[in-house]
């Protein structure tokens, strides 16, 4: 499933750069404001941090809400609280787009990241120029040398990546890279199938120095405070957000 995505947003990519060639969003890219230092704002401190998500569906659960504003959910989300706003942009099955990138980009000032799958500096230098200051790198997607251009591309831009993995060889091949920001998701994006302790067993390997990040998986704040007593420094939430009043529910997960 996860080469097949990976494939799919190739494929989108390809065909945006028909209309939008490389120099154009490489310039656009540069002309952009400089990126707001993510690291700095989700950095570890005495609460546990919160990515709030902006996520319309997907391949595991199906269609999750409407979202006919990404900006107005984005504002409720930095209302309450949240360090950081990840914005799906893959089209197939997340339904997102980098319009809602935009659209979030503009209406807040906490940092974005793009949330999709990247495999090629063009995706790279297009979240930059739609205003993104965080970009998901999906350790088990690419190969090492891939995931390391990407990074120091990701890193030139003024940009800090999320580098997302999901066993321990991946974790050290995160921090091979030098990555700053990992993440640990809950899902395995081939079978979809759900593991909350996957945090738990992984982030001793996670030196600190560098910010661990728990995704996928929370719909209590009792969910929070396990990955937080886990060693979570940020915790990332789509579904429960999304499906429930956002301003409260982040409410609830910051009190932990
Ligand atoms: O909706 P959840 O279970 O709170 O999960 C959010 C986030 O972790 C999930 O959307 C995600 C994590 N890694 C990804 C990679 C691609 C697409 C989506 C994801």
């Amino acid at each position: 499933m996860l080469s097949e995505l990976l494939a799919g947003a190739l494929s989108d990519a390809a065909e945006r750069r028909l209309t939008r060639p490389f120099a154009a969003v490489e310039s656009a890219a540069l002309d952009r404001a400089p990126a707001i230092d993510a690291l700095h704002a989700l950095s570890p401190a005495d609460r546990v941090k919160i990515i709030a998500e902006v996520k319309r569906a997907s391949p595991s659960r199906g269609t999750l809400a409407e979202i006919s504003d990404p900006a107005a959910l984005a504002v409720s989300y930095e209302f309450g609280g949240a360090s950081a706003i990840s914005v799906l942009t893959e089209g197939r099955r997340f339904l997102g787009s980098l319009a809602d990138l935009e659209q979030v980009r503009a209406a807040v000032s906490v940092p974005v990241l793009r949330k999709d799958f990247i495999g090629e500096p063009y995706q790279v230098l297009e979240a930059r120029a739609a205003g993104a200051d965080l970009v998901l790198l999906i350790v088990a997607a690419l190969d090492q040398a891939t995931l390391g251009s990407l990074q120091t591309l990701v890193r030139e831009l003024g940009m800090t990546a999320l580098v997302e993995t999901h066993s321990a060889e991946e974790v050290d091949r995160a921090l091979d890279v030098g990555a700053s920001l990992v993440g640990v998701n809950a899902r395995n994006l081939s079978t979809f199938e759900l593991d909350q302790e996957l945090f738990g067993r992984l982030a001793d390997r996670i030196p600190s120095g560098v910010v661990r990040v728990a995704e996928s998986a929370v719909k209590t704040a009792a969910d929070v405070a396990h990955y937080r007593a886990a060693g979570a420094d940020v915790v990332l939430v789509g579904e429960a957000l999304v499906t429930n009043d956002p301003i409260l529910t982040l409410t609830e997960f910051l009190a932990v």
